[in-house]
């Protein structure tokens, strides 16, 4: 019987917008993925503080992939709250499946600079996803180890969108519309929460 396919994708998710569930769409459709857990992270260490916590970056994720049948929302990270690494919850899923790491291709350039790099590669395969103004280069040392493993990056077939949290957020600060980037009961629980008015952070 064929190993079940499981794709991760990983984020800050602040907020989760409308270019994370077309990835995660594309991916379950190019990898014939049986399910894809968005894992919203607790403390992502390579960024300044967040602006939303991790209960509204949850709540929005499961407002996003409502009646979406394979797209799940995993809160291991938050769960296990701390500094957020990839291997920590990579080596806390169960034995079986195949697991795909889904990435933008600005997430590749940084790679080599995440926790333990070399020991996600071991248990994972990575699939990538072209993004506006990346050029999706893998470094050097990534494609040296991933040549050795013979698991070679997967290029997703996905049109680039010009979607970005950052963007995102800048547009709400500044009171301006965010028609097409997000999910329309996304839309609504930021301005019920009155979220990302004030660019001011939270931490929890
Ligand atoms: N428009 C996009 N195209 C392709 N991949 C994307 C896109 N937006 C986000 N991703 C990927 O989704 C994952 C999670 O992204 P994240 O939650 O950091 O959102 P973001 O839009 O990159 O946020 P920010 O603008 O704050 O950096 C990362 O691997 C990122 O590369
Ligand atoms: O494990 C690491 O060291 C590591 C370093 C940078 C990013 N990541 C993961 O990459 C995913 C995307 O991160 P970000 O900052 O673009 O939202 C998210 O799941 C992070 O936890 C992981």
């Amino acid at each position: 019987m064929a190993l079940r396919r499981i794709g991760l994708l990983g984020g800050s998710f602040d907020p989760v917008h409308l270019a994370h569930t077309a990835l995660a769409q594309a991916a379950c459709a190019c990898l014939g993925l049986d399910e894809l857990q968005l894992i919203p992270a607790a403390d992502p260490w390579q960024r300044p503080p967040l602006a939303a916590s991790a209960q509204q970056r949850l709540d929005m994720l499961r407002l996003a992939v409502a009646g979406q049948a394979r797209l799940h929302v995993n809160p291991v990270e938050i769960e296990r709250g701390g500094k957020t690494y990839t291997i920590d919850t990579l080596e806390g899923l169960p034995e079986g499946p195949e697991y795909y790491w889904i990435l933008g291709g600005d997430q590749l350039r940084n790679f080599c600079s995440w926790h333990r790099w070399a020991d996600i590669v071991a248990r994972v395969r990575l699939a990538v996803a072209q993004r506006p103004g990346s050029d999706s280069l893998a470094p050097p040392e990534l494609n040296d180890v991933l040549q050795v493993l013979g698991r070679p990056i997967v290029e997703l077939p996905f049109e680039p969108m010009a979607i970005s949290a950052s963007d995102i957020r800048r547009r709400l600060a500044a009171g301006q519309s965010t028609q097409g980037l997000l999910d329309p009961a996304v839309a609504h629980y930021i301005a019920e929460h009155r979220l990302y008015r004030t660019g001011s952070f939270q931490t929890s």
